[in-house]
């Protein structure tokens, strides 16, 4: 089968990963009922096209924080893209690189920094994990501070790991030669054990002043669902905000992030970019974010999902996909460049 879209990807995907490690990526916590939500959220969305507008070859390029990107689309921070291909990480900045699109990479990345970074001829982020033992984290910050990361992404959202009832059942456990490369000295096996060891549970607003004190790289945080929070965040002076629920994988119940994504941005109203993931699978998905006032869309799942298919070359094809989906998006809706992009592009 030719894969057409991130839906044939996710089948071809699951039909060659360990059933386990399948598990381990797919699942969400509790009942999945949030990760079910965050895909259901796009599927009401109903566009409303403009027409003859010449919008035959949308621009589709933007800025962040400088930076150029190809397209309002980077990949989501993922613990172990070794899970899905032995190349992990490695292919995913290959592969977003190939198509100008950034990576933000996972404290939890199955290959090192350095290399990363010189395969990178995009952005790299470095996502955060606040470990109880501040040198540790401030080491890992410091590593990817040296090797060239552009941005750190603090996760707010998991003071522990969700209660994700596909791993409990499988006992999940990293296959052998399944590590966390760039933190030192870690022997664990089970994500779960390692987060309830390791994670710092007591973190609170001023983890934003200490990550001033000892990096001055731009700061993000994932995992805000609320205007209070988000107008807590913009307080604190952070740079970015990333809309999040873990897609799903932290607290079942919990809205999906299109849904909450309105009022999040109204709540900034423009202090600083807000960013979105979630159950982001379709072109016209990373439209729906945009009209609502997204600067930039998080894609999660879908580039293991390519790995795991076709290791660099399916994942640069997952994200060509995503990208080819957006332009045709936007021809079709007649919006030929992203500040065309607005509100009204969205029905009930
Ligand atoms: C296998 C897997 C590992 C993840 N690891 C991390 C991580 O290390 N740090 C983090 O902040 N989020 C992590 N996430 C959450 C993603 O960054 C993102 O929020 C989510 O996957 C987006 O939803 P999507 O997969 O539906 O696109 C992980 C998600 C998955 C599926
Ligand atoms: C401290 C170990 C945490 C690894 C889990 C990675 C992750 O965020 C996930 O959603 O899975």
């Amino acid at each position: 089968m030719t894969a057409l879209t991130l839906g044939d990807y996710e089948n071809l995907a699951r039909a060659r990963l360990d059933r386990l490690v399948w598990d381990f990526c797919a699942g969400g916590a509790g009942e999945e009922r949030t990760l079910t939500a965050n895909m259901a959220a796009f599927d009401d969305v109903r566009l409303r096209p403009t027409v003859l507008r010449g919008a035959s070859d949308p621009d589709i390029a933007t800025r962040i924080f400088g930076d150029r990107w190809a397209a309002p689309l980077a990949v989501a921070p993922m613990a172990f893209h070794t899970l899905a291909h032995p190349d992990g990480e490695l292919a995913t900045v290959r592969a977003a690189t190939s198509v100008g699109m950034p990576v933000v990479v996972s404290t939890m990345a199955g290959r090192r920094f350095e290399e990363l970074v010189s395969a990178a001829g995009s952005p790299l982020w470095l996502q955060v994990y606040c470990f109880r033992d501040r040198f540790r984290t401030q080491r890992l910050i410091e590593h990817g501070e040296r090797a060239g990361m552009n941005a750190l992404v603090l996760t707010v959202d998991a003071p522990r790991l969700g209660r994700r009832l596909r791993d409990v059942r499988n006992d999940f456990r990293l296959p052998p030669g399944i590590m966390p490369v760039n933190l030192d000295g870690d022997g664990f096996s089970s994500p779960a054990a390692h987060a309830s060891a390791e994670l710092d549970p007591t973190l609170d607003w001023s983890v934003i002043d200490w990550l001033r004190s000892i990096s001055s790289l731009p700061l993000l945080v994932k995992g805000i669902l609320t205007a209070s929070d988000a107008e807590r965040a913009v307080r604190a002076g952070v740079d970015g905000i990333v809309v999040s629920n873990h897609g799903g994988r932290q607290l079942d119940g919990v809205p999906a992030t299109f849904e909450v994504l309105p009022e999040i941005v109204a709540a900034v109203a423009g202090s600083c970019p807000v960013l979105v993931d979630g159950g982001i699978r379709r072109g016209r998905d990373v439209l729906a974010c945009l009209a609502v006032g997204a600067a930039a869309v998080l894609v999660g799942r879908p580039v293991l999902h390519g790995l795991a298919v076709g290791g660099q070359e399916g994942a640069a094809h997952v994200l060509g996909i995503l990208i080819e989906e957006l332009t045709d998006a936007m021809t079709l809706t007649g919006t030929p460049s992203l500040a065309d992009i607005h509100p009204g592009l969205i029905g009930h």
